[in-house]
C-alpha cells in the first residue's frame, strides 16, 4: 500500500494560488489583481479580478491614466475584491467571517466593501502601495471593524 502524499500546499497557499489564477484574467497593463474569498470551512465562495464591468466593452475603454477622470482606467475598472463579492451568487451573509486573499492589500474603497459584508480575514501577497492615502484609510477601516490582515509569499 502506498503511503498518503503529505507534502500538498496548504490552505493559504491553495487560495492565493487562486487568486493569483485570476489575476491572469485581468487586462489592465500596470498592475492585475485577483481575489479569492474562502469560508472557514476551507470552501471557495467566489473569485474576482480588476476589469471593466462585463456589459461594457473593455475595447472601448481607456486601460492608462490620465488626469481627465473621462481618460483613466480607475474610473471604469471595477476592483478585484469587489468583484469576487459581486461574483458571489449565494447569501451574502455566508461571507461573514470568511477569510479573502488577494494579491493586492485592498484599497480603502474595497476595504469598506468587506468590512460591509463581514469579511474576517485579509490575506495579501503585495503591499505595494502601503504607506499611500488609500491604503492609510484601508489600514484604519480593517482596523475598526476588527478585521485582522497578515502578508504570505508564495513558494515559486
Ligand atoms: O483594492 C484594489 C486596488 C486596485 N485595484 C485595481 C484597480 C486598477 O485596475 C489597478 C491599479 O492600477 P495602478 O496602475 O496600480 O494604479 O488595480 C484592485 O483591483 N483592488
Ligand atoms: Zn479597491
Amino acid at each position: 500500500m502506498p503511503d498518503k502524499r503529505n507534502d500538498v500546499i496548504t490552505w493559504d497557499e491553495f487560495f492565493m494560488r487562486v487568486a493569483v489564477a485570476a489575476q491572469l484574467r485581468s487586462k489592465d497593463p500596470n498592475t492585475q489583481v485577483g481575489a479569492c474569498i474562502a469560508d472557514t470551512n476551507h470552501r471557495i465562495l467566489s473569485v474576482g479580478y480588476n476589469g471593466t464591468p462585463s456589459a461594457l466593452n473593455d475595447d472601448d475603454f481607456p486601460w492608462g491614466v490620465s488626469d481627465d477622470p473621462l481618460l483613466d482606467k480607475h474610473s471604469y475598472v471595477v476592483h478585484a475584491e469587489a468583484n469576487a463579492v459581486l461574483n458571489y451568487r449565494g447569501s451574502l451573509k455566508d461571507l461573514n467571517h470568511a477569510t479573502i486573499y488577494v494579491t493586492l492589500f485592498p484599497c480603502h474603497e474595497c476595504a469598506k466593501i468587506l468590512a460591509q459584508v463581514g469579511i474576517g480575514e485579509v490575506v495579501y501577497l503585495s503591499d505595494k502601495y502601503d504607506g499611500t492615502e488609500s491604503n492609510q484609510i484601508s489600514k484604519r477601516i480593517l482596523d475598526s471593524c476588527g478585521i485582522s490582515y497578515r502578508g504570505m509569499s508564495l513558494q515559486s
